[in-house]
């Protein structure tokens, strides 16, 4: 998918959410455990029902790897019922020297079609290069991630006397642009979205952090929105687990709508 199917479709729905499938077997409701694949029957709900808010679906790629092939089945099967005019992301934090990528970009690109992985900088260059090689396929750098210890070293001053995640940023845009490249930032880390969005003015962000992990969708809005929206924000057990009875995929549909609407309300309020 384009820069501009995803701004369309951003418009067309008036929603930013991005529904993260992280199915995790100890939690998704008793009754799918006895199906022949309950990660993929879980999701597959989940998708049907949250489909109208939903700009994008990032499933973390942990939920799926570590069931084995069976999982990786799984994975193929939900990444085929989700809608194509929805953006698809691999959570996988993929990354290595440059041949390893290589495989990596077409594993997650041409063997399975996502539209998009998210990929850790700190290799470097040739680690990050090999996936923005890929027609209409999207690199996003994990910049200012959502989690305590992204303290440990994002935030430090590097060489360049400055955070590393402004290195991160300035360096990156060497690589790739706002039409193949996005940033992950956490929508715990308040105002320092708006340095992001100071040193990547055009870039989608990709805002995992509300909900579960407590971040404000109002703050994310008021300092990472720029005027084409330029922002996927990401809710995961917010909403797959907001009932673990049979009603689970209607509830997750009700979390959708109620982040859907605020959404509404925020790109309206945007555009005065
Ligand atoms: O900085 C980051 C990068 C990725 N994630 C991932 O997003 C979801 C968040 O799940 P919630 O249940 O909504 O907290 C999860 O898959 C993480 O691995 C992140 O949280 N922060």
């Amino acid at each position: 998918m384009n820069r501009s199917q995803l701004i369309a479709q951003i418009e067309y729905k008036s929603s930013f959410l991005c529904v993260g499938l992280d199915p995790d077997l100890d939690k998704i409701p008793a009754h799918l455990k006895s199906e022949p694949d309950p990660i993929f029957s879980f999701c597959k709900e989940i998708v049907e029902e949250t489909a109208d808010y939903a700009v994008a679906y990032k499933p973390n790629i942990a939920f799926f790897e570590a069931l084995g092939p069976k999982g990786w089945e799984s994975l193929q099967k939900v990444l085929d019922i989700i809608p194509k005019e929805i953006f698809t992301i691999a959570d996988a934090k993929r990354g290595d020297i440059g041949n390893t990528s290589k495989l990596y970009a077409k594993a997650f690109f041409e063997s399975m079609d996502f539209d998009s992985i998210t990929v850790a900088p700190y290799m470097g260059a040739d680690s990050v290069t090999p996936f923005l090689e890929f027609e209409n396929k999207w690199v996003i750098l994990l910049a200012l991630t959502s989690n305590a210890g992204s303290q440990d070293f994002q935030t430090i001053e590097d060489g360049h006397c400055k955070p590393l995640f402004h290195s991160v940023i300035e360096k990156s845009q060497e690589w790739g642009s706002p039409e193949n490249m996005m940033y992950v930032v956490g929508a715990t880390r308040g105002e320092l979205i708006g340095e992001v969005r100071t040193l990547a003015p055009d870039h989608f962000f990709l805002v995992p952090g509300v909900g579960a992990q407590g971040g404000s969708l109002a703050e994310v809005a008021r300092y990472g929105m720029n005027a084409n929206c330029s922002l996927l924000v990401n809710s995961s057990r917010g909403i797959i687990y907001a009932s673990n009875g049979k009603d689970f995929a209607k509830a997750a549909r009700n979390e959708a709508k109620k982040l859907q609407e605020e959404m509404s309300v925020l790109l309206e309020k945007h555009r005065k």
